[in-house]
């Protein structure tokens, strides 16, 4: 069942102490699909991707990327390319040398590197830079080398943390232009972001966290019909309704009263 899909999670729950960062989530998300993960600061976005990505070890529930179990680290980092809100980078080497070093990491083959280093660095206009060290480097120009070390070895599913952070327009447009090519060639991305507009833009399936909780899920499309924001509606509107303690407490009352005559 977990194997025809990119993303599975099982009631994936953490704690931290008393804090319950992410609470009995449950995901089922398919292969070339644009996951938008939303949720207020706090909410429990980077636990979930700490978990996917087997930087951390969930207090219960399990997770599958494309059918291993994130217990199997070796696994599943071979299937995912992750953009973390702060990109591992070495600032003492140039961009080229840390995507050289990423590529032999992930077990390419040397002319494979050079191609995709080159075709990505012209993609994202880094070309000129690309022999200059990191430690010279903008903020936007650190992001573009993350990201281009997330992509290089063409994973299954790719995890985006706050992908467009930094970017000026044009690097933004084409990151995503990129996040819709790489759905468009079967590969998953998942996206967490607080810029909604983009979410709207791509994601083919939303899930908005609060409190650690999964609290709207669906089409950009669905959430908007489903949250009767009309015509004018943005996802900006169904997050703002979702993502308050009032909608929370009507939430968890909601069993009770469904099953009551109008
Ligand atoms: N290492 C940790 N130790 C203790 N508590 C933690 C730790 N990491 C996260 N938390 C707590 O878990 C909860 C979820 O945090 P998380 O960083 O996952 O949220 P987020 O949705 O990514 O937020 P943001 O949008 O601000 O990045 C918060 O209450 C946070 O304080």
């Amino acid at each position: 069942m977990t194997d025809s899909l990119s993303i599975s999670t099982d009631a994936l729950t953490k704690q931290y102490g008393s804090t319950t960062a992410v609470n009995d989530l449950n995901l089922a998300i398919p292969s070339g699909a644009i996951y938008g993960f939303l949720g207020p600061n706090g909410a429990g976005k980077t636990t979930t991707i700490r978990m996917l990505t087997t930087l951390i070890t969930p207090t219960s529930g399990t997770a599958h990327i494309v059918g291993e179990s994130i217990t199997d680290r070796q696994a599943v980092v071979s299937h995912i390319g992750y953009l973390p809100e702060e990109p591992p980078l070495y600032d003492e080497l140039t961009a080229r040398e840390q995507l050289e070093y990423h590529g032999g990491l992930r077990d390419m083959n040397p002319s494979e590197i050079e191609e995709r280093i080159d075709s990505l660095l012209d993609r994202f206009d880094l070309t000129t830079d690309a022999d200059n060290r990191i430690s010279t480097y903008s903020k936007g120009m650190k992001q573009k080398t993350g990201l281009i070390q997330a992509l290089m070895h063409q994973p299954n599913v790719v995890i985006l943390d706050e992908p467009t952070s930094g970017l000026d327009p044009r690097a933004a447009r084409t990151v995503r232009e990129t996040i819709a090519e790489l759905a468009a060639s079967d590969t998953t991305v998942f996206l967490s972001t607080h810029i909604l507009p983009v979410v709207e833009e791509l994601a083919t399936e939303v899930g908005i966290l609060y409190e650690g909780e999964l609290v709207a899920e669906g089409s950009p499309d669905a959430l908007k019909e489903r949250m009767e924001t009309g015509e004018e509606g943005t996802l900006e509107d169904v997050f703002l309704d979702v993502t308050t303690d009032e909608a929370h407490d009507e939430r968890t009352t909601e069993p009770e009263r469904t099953g009551q005559p109008e």
